[in-house]
């Protein structure tokens, strides 16, 4: 493993702000975890990668640590005070640890279970890496998010500016359903996500791209399905979970945006969900909007720019289910510290 030692000096003499960083990943066995591990070992950036689950990080560790890129892998359980070791000094902490859905189940319905593994590695983040950046991906987003933050304050380390919830794979279906309808490459089809991360606080600002005249009947199926693209899966699954290879690949494509941020590379813009001064006013703390990465995090929050009315219309009921998802976060860890 790399020594903090030679980390920080291989960041001293480096040509770029920084190109050695320790990556944790929670919940690294699971159906997320694997291929995300995966794609992490990829990225030349880490140099660094400590895979934790309850199962299995070992033998996951073991064989991604086999692929030939130069960063060291290891894995570790809650045995031995495996959670420290692996959170420690880390430079971004990615968090899919937890159950998924099944098919009739909300994003909500999983709020019982994983509020408070996601409370318990908040709690370990705070600890052992409190500078870190934070990837959430444990569903609910909405929530899980605003926990996070509720248990960082409560321990002084509270970073707005390193708390991301990871809502990528919303700007990945948007591209691929938009290229679908319109018949183009959806690699030249961004699409800016904004909101939250289940079902109608989804929204795609389809105006913004180059199809904003859609006969209306394409454009309502296309928007219902970016916000519920997620149910596809969990009905295909039937049973055995939800997205978890185009997560990974959406999980990796936004950790990478915030290793070139640290990086100091110019333009990484990402929409993600973040503590948000864009609709605090109206009491939404954490807002989804295009974000600008750089080396302290968050470096700016990118305003909505112009909507269509039926985007207007939909961001207001984002606003009102956001206001309560988020304060059922809050509340849950004000009762559950
Ligand atoms: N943000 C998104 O866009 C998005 C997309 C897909 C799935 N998800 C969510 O990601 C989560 C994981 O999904 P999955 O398909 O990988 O599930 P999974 O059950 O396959 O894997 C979850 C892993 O988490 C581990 N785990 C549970 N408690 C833990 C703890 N306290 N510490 C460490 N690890 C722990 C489990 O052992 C398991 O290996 C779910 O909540 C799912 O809803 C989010
Ligand atoms: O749908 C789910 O429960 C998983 C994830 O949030 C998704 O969007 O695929």
């Amino acid at each position: 493993m790399l020594s903090s030692i030679s980390k920080v000096s291989a960041r001293q003499f480096s040509s770029t702000a920084s190109s050695a960083y320790k990556v944790a990943i929670a919940g690294a066995a699971g159906g997320i975890g694997q291929p995300l591990s995966l794609l992490m070992k990829l990225n030349h950036k880490v140099t660094d990668l400590a895979l934790y689950d309850l199962r299995n990080a070992p033998g996951v560790a073991a064989d991604v640590s086999h692929v030939p890129t130069n960063s060291t892998v290891k894995g570790y359980g809650p045995e031995d005070d495996g959670l420290a070791q692996a959170f420690s000094n880390a430079d971004v902490v990615i968090i899919p640890a937890g159950v998924p859905r099944k098919p009739g189940m909300t994003r909500d319905d999983l709020f019982n279970t994983n509020a408070s593994i996601v409370r318990d590695l908040a709690k370990a983040v705070a600890e052992y890496a409190p500078n870190a950046a934070i990837c959430v991906i444990s569903n609910p987003v909405n929530s899980t998010v605003p926990i996070v933050a509720e248990v960082l304050k409560s321990k002084g380390t509270y970073n707005p500016k390193k708390l991301f919830g990871v809502t990528t794979l919303d700007v990945l279906r948007s591209s691929r359903f938009l290229s679908e309808v319109v018949g183009t490459d959806p690699n030249h089809e961004p699409v800016t996500v904004v909101g939250g991360h289940s079902g109608i606080t989804i929204v795609p600002l389809l105006s913004q791209t180059n199809h904003k005249d859609l006969p209306k009947d394409k454009y309502d199926a296309l928007v219902h399905r970016i916000q519920f693209g997620g149910d596809e899966v969990v009905q295909a699954k039937n049973g055995a979970g939800s997205a978890t290879l185009s997560m990974a690949q959406a999980g990796a494509r936004f950790a990478s945006s915030v290793l070139n941020g640290l990086a100091g590379e110019a333009d990484v813009v990402e929409p993600t969900f973040v503590d948000s001064p864009l609709f605090k006013a109206e009491g939404v703390e954490f807002f989804s909007s295009p974000v600008t990465l750089g080396t302290e995090g968050v470096k700016k929050i990118h305003a909505l720019g112009s909507l269509s009315s039926a985007e207007e219309e939909m961001v207001a009921t984002a606003k009102e289910t956001l206001i309560k998802n988020i304060a059922k976060g809050v509340e849950f860890v004000k009762a559950n510290p």
